[in-house]
């Protein structure tokens, strides 16, 4: 069957999938796949299909936000996937967490407007912990840098307006980071009773005036990204090792 948003077919998609919000993050993690082959670009989802370390997996990008990031879940949940994690970049709450950074999110704090039409206030949004672990096992092992686990916030805004948004508040209940799309992940993860993780490198602080300052091109950057791939790649592996 064919996905009408994705664009792939039922019958190329295996059961794992990494999932990106940018479609040429998606074409670098493809690359380090055997067998790869790319099944669509429609949008801004872009699909490859590869082995690594002999286990198939689906990776696909979902663009930014939440709303058009669960288009892609659900369908590559339709389309047969059983495992999601997300390879994303945040913004930090904390010094100690800078730029270069990995962060496994533990769980996500819900100020999306998607989540809201989705499940009732209070619904947690939560990665499966096996996912998570398998995440972290392979985050430390991926090479030098700081690796942490922790609650994220996902906004829905990037560019400030003329409200506050209340970066410290999270902060001061603990979260570590914010980016755009966890709590979707989650929420429908959970909805449709599949498994799901997350790892994000750290490309800056989120609670400075991200317009003059927001850099996320930088080496510092690009060398935490090769290494959150490589640790999802490794927790694929190993999650896909424990099943057989
Ligand atoms: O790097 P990605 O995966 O896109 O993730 C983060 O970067 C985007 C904002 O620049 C948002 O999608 C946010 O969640
Ligand atoms: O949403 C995001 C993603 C990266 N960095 C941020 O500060 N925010």
């Amino acid at each position: 069957m064919l996905m009408p948003i994705l664009q792939v077919n039922t019958e190329d998609i295996p059961p794992y999938a990494i999932v990106c919000g940018d479609p040429k993050r998606a074409e670098k993690i493809a690359g380090k796949l055997e067998d790869m082959r790319e099944l669509a670009f429609s949008r801004e989802y872009r699909t490859f299909v590869g082995t690594y370390k002999g286990v198939r997996l689906a990776v696909t990008s979902h663009g930014v936000g939440s709303p058009g990031a669960a288009v892609c879940f659900e369908e590559l949940i339709r389309a047969g996937v059983k495992t999601l994690i997300r390879v994303g970049t945040a913004g930090s709450y904390h010094a100690d967490v800078p730029a270069g950074s990995l962060v496994i999110s533990t769980a996500a704090i819900r100020t999306d407007g998607l989540t809201r039409q989705l499940v009732p206030d209070g619904f947690p949004a939560v990665a499966d912990s096996r996912v998570t672990e398998a995440l972290l096992q392979s985050a430390m092992a991926a090479g030098e840098g700081v690796v942490r686990k922790g609650m994220t916030v996902t906004l829905d805004v990037f560019f400030n307006g003329v409200e506050e948004v209340p970066h410290q508040k999270y902060k001061a209940a603990g979260a570590l980071g914010v980016e755009m799309e966890i709590a979707a992940l989650y929420v429908v993860a959970a909805l449709r009773g599949v498994r799901a993780g997350a790892i994000v490198a750290m490309d800056g602080f989120a609670d400075s005036d991200l317009a003059a300052e927001y850099d996320p091109n930088t080496d510092t950057v690009a060398r935490a990204v090769e290494r959150e791939i490589a640790a999802a790649l490794n927790a694929v592996a190993a999650l896909a090792d424990e099943e057989n």
